[in-house]
């Protein structure tokens, strides 16, 4: 019997390891790849049946059954546009092309509708988990049409990461959703990784305390609440040691790139007008560290206090710095899943985000334990205003409070910059804040602008002439 056929185009670190899942799901892969050395390697390296070479587009597509299946693997944004434009010559009615690229959810709905003109169906479809997700299990977020859906849904669920022997895949929505879960994804992965880099370096520059003893500071965290992938890659990068000894961490340089999903998560947010500032400095952080040479000239200026907190205070500090950790982690995941609410609004995605939170329960950069509460709030209830309104996170929130408190006192006496644990804070503050100061504001807007305000004590707009 003829075995079923996929196509992957773009051999890079993703592309590669996808089709050895799938080839070990019992698939005939047909690969290609723009420049010849990556097939090569893959041969050369896994020299499997069941994967074919193909060195020119037209021998890899002819390769391929009508309806053909055609997963890219590309570079997102140029390379992808590209590689549909050469592709199209060859294609026929039916065919389906599936982008697991990082790509922007925009482009995504614009490359859908020029090729429904023609007669050519497409997924866009964000695919998480790395290197490891690709080869053993990733977490997948499909968008387009259903029907489209139903028929590539079989080979998604092979591939996808299990939880409990569930597949961490489902259709997610319509055209662009796919991508757009996958762009807020990433946007939670940057909070999350600012934020536990932050508590990284309160160990080390506040309490002075070594790699290996922050190592097992992680490690203790990543049995109870704050378990999850992230934590758990930070407790062994930061115990590796180079071929001399030496902890690899500390000759890395501090500065950090992007590839802009984080970027475009935080411009959607800015667009629909949803709060997403602990997410948002996480993205400028990055940028932060990159002004490395400046930030060199300007650190002379500052005076550095080293003073460390008191052995017997160790303990607690400690202790609230994995409750502020975990304070923060909150507040990451809920202005993520909010500014999904609000994009399922705008763009009548109908997203189910209990499928969403299941969907990144495995495989992905993201999962952790605390999706499992974020899962069932959402069961319950799809339209919950806030994740922070749900009991659960109210008394987690209320009752970790003075320790981020606590650790952002402590961080600001010793001028260690906490960026993403006091938006969190601030963020909470604010949404637990019956009266802020917009107030003035209004009257501000109003004084120049001749703006309007609203009143407490009466409906309607007004104005007042203040210079007299
Ligand atoms: N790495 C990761 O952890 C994850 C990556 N992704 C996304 O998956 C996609 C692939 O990522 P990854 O495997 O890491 O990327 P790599 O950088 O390892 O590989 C990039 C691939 O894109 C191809 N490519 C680049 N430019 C062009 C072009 N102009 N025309 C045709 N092909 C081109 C490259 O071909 P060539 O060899 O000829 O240069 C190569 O096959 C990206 O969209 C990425 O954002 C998604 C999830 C996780
Ligand atoms: O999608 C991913 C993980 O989920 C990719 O690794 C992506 O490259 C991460 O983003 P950035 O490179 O901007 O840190």
């Amino acid at each position: 019997m003829l075995k079923k056929q996929i196509g992957i185009i773009g051999l890079g670190i993703m592309g590669t390891n996808l089709t050895l899942n799938f080839e070990k799901n019992g698939y005939q892969i047909s690969i290609f790849n723009r420049t010849k050395d990556k097939i090569n390697e893959l041969m050369l390296n896994y020299p499997k049946k069941n994967i074919k070479p193909y060195y020119t587009l037209k021998e890899f597509i002819s390769s391929l059954n009508h309806p053909k299946y055609i997963l890219l693997m590309v570079k997102s944004g140029k390379a992808t546009d590209e590689t549909i434009k050469k592709l199209i010559p060859y294609l026929k009615k039916k065919d389906i092309i599936i982008d697991g690229g990082n790509t922007y959810f925009k482009d995504t709905i614009k490359r859908y509708n020029k090729l429904k003109k023609i007669g050519i169906d497409f997924i866009g479809m964000g695919i998480s988990g790395g290197e490891e997700g690709a080869l053993n299990g990733a977490s997948i977020m499909p968008g387009g049409d259903k029907t489209i859906y139903n028929k590539i849904s079989h080979f998604l669920i092979k591939i996808a990461a299990k939880k409990n022997n569930r597949s961490c895949v489902d259709y997610i929505g319509p055209n662009g959703s796919g991508h757009y879960v996958k762009m807020i994804h990433n946007g939670i992965e940057y909070g999350n990784m600012q934020l536990i880099s932050e508590t990284y370096n309160i160990l080390k520059n506040i309490l002075l305390i070594n790699n290996k003893k922050i190592s097992k500071i992680f490690n203790k965290w990543n049995k109870k609440e704050l378990n999850s992938y992230l934590i758990k890659i930070t407790r062994n990068i930061l115990k590796f040691k180079n071929k001399k000894n030496k902890y690899l961490i500390d000759l890395i340089l501090d500065k950090a790139d992007n590839k802009g999903t984080g970027k475009w998560a935080s411009i959607s947010a800015l667009e629909l007008e949803s709060p997403f500032s602990l997410i948002t400095e996480a993205v400028f952080n990055r940028y932060l560290s990159n002004l490395k040479e400046e930030r060199k000239i300007a650190s002379k200026n500052k005076k550095i206090i080293n003073k460390k907190i008191k052995r017997i205070k160790e303990k607690i500090f400690i202790n609230d710095l994995e409750h502020a950790l975990y304070f923060g982690i909150i507040i990451s995941y809920t202005q993520g899943f909010l500014l999904m609410q609000k994009a399922s609004r705008k763009y009548k995605w109908n997203l189910n985000y209990s499928v969403i939170a299941k969907i990144f329960q495995e495989g992905c950069i993201i999962k952790a334990k605390i999706l499992n509460k974020i899962r069932s709030i959402y069961k319950k209830n799809n339209q919950i205003k806030n994740l922070l309104l749900s009991s659960f996170f109210q008394k987690k929130t209320k009752k970790y409070q003075s320790s981020i408190r606590n650790i952002i006192i402590e961080s600001i006496k010793h001028g260690i910059p906490t960026p993403t644990l006091s938006s969190a804070l601030s963020y909470y503050d604010s949404y637990n804040s019956d009266k802020l100061p917009a107030n003035l504001i209004q009257a501000q807007r109003d004084y120049f602008g001749n703006h309007m305000y609203e009143r407490t004590d009466k409906k309607g707009k007004f104005h007042t002439n203040w210079k007299i």
